[in-house]
């Protein structure tokens, strides 16, 4: 059994599917491949709507008699057998299948900076005697995308940790330029406080942004009413990834550092931060195992670690993307 939103994943393994429909609360089991569930269920939803718009006409027209019968007082029991059938058969029907809520991910303006908002000089880390690079250098110009890219433990993380000030280099620097206004999106979401609301968190990140502002952003990715105030520690994995989005959004950073952004989305959301991503007018430091990301992000330079050799980009490079 897999729960993936890895859709190619699913289209090359599984040969039953079973769909969880919050609309109306059933599971529906479809015994086939990927592709063919996807179009079962197009065509199972397509029909439920065809008899959704014909009940609600038959009820229509039963009130409407039943308002003419109505009038006459011989007619009045007629007239209300009539509207309690109508009820009825309202009331029987599937609530109307909202389209699929995705949230809509928009970076906005970043604040002005200078020319070099990031530099790093000679970083060096070790856990213990485990050394894991030596001597990177980096600079990160006003609007550049740079992706990083190495094996499993290469010590990609390790580098945006040391550039976001998570942690502290053995050696070297990392100079803040003019300016500099930093968003860090932490893979394991240690950005946000677990113990603190949906609400809190967002007020913490964003402390100058009015109520109602935040209230709008928040809306946008999917969080209103009672979810405002729940524990972010308890939000599903898609949940957590677009709760410190929303952060990322409300934080006008020049310069974002993004540690496998589209983890955990599903694949309607992965591909609002990929449009996000595309548009988005500040520098970004990217480390990701999604080559659609890198694609989206159409980054100029690469770092390899863990040698911190510098390269322009190249498309060859995206195999190692699916390799690291
Ligand atoms: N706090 C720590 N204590 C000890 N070892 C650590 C610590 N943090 C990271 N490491 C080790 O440092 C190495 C680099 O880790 P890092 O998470 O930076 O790799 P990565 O390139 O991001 O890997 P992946 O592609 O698997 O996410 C790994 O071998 C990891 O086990």
């Amino acid at each position: 059994m897999v729960i993936s939103h890895d859709v190619e994943l699913l289209g090359d393994v599984v040969n039953k599917v079973w769909f969880l429909d919050a609309t109306r609360g059933e599971i529906d089991i479809y015994n086939m491949s990927w592709q063919r569930y996807l179009d079962a269920r197009a065509t199972d939803e397509k029909r439920r709507r065809r008899e959704r718009a014909n009940a609600e006409k038959k009820a229509s027209a039963l009130q409407a008699q039943a308002a003419k019968l109505g009038a006459k007082a011989t007619k009045a029991v007629a007239a209300k057998n009539m509207a309690r059938r109508a009820e009825q058969m309202l009331s029987s029907l599937d609530e109307t299948r909202q389209a699929d809520k995705v949230a809509r991910i928009k970076f906005p303006e970043p604040a002005s900076c200078g020319r070099t908002p990031l530099t790093a000089d000679g970083l060096s880390k070790s856990y213990g005697s485990l050394e894991i690079f030596t001597g990177v250098d980096l600079a990160i110009d006003r609007g550049s995308k740079v992706v990083v890219l190495g094996l499993n433990g290469a010590g990609k993380t390790t580098l945006l940790r040391l550039l976001g000030g998570m942690e502290t280099p053995d050696t070297g620097s990392i100079e803040p330029g003019h300016g500099l206004r930093l968003g860090y999106y932490a893979q394991e979401h240690e950005t946000l406080d677990h113990e603190a609301s949906v609400w809190e968190n967002i007020r913490h990140l964003a402390p100058d942004t009015g109520a109602q502002e935040l209230r709008n952003l928040l809306g946008s990715f999917l969080f209103t009413g009672e979810q405002l105030d729940q524990p972010a520690g308890t939000l599903s994995g898609g949940e957590k990834t677009r709760l410190a989005l929303a952060g990322l959004v409300s934080s006008q950073a020049n310069v974002l550092l993004l540690d496998e952004p589209t983890n955990n989305l599903d694949p309607a959301s992965r591909a609002q931060v990929l449009d996000a991503l595309r548009s988005f007018a500040g520098a970004v430091v990217l480390v990701t195992h999604d080559p659609g990301a890198v694609e989206a992000l159409e980054p100029e330079r690469v770092i390899l670690l863990p040698d911190g050799t510098e390269d322009h980009w190249s498309a060859d490079y995206l195999e190692l993307v699916q390799l690291a």
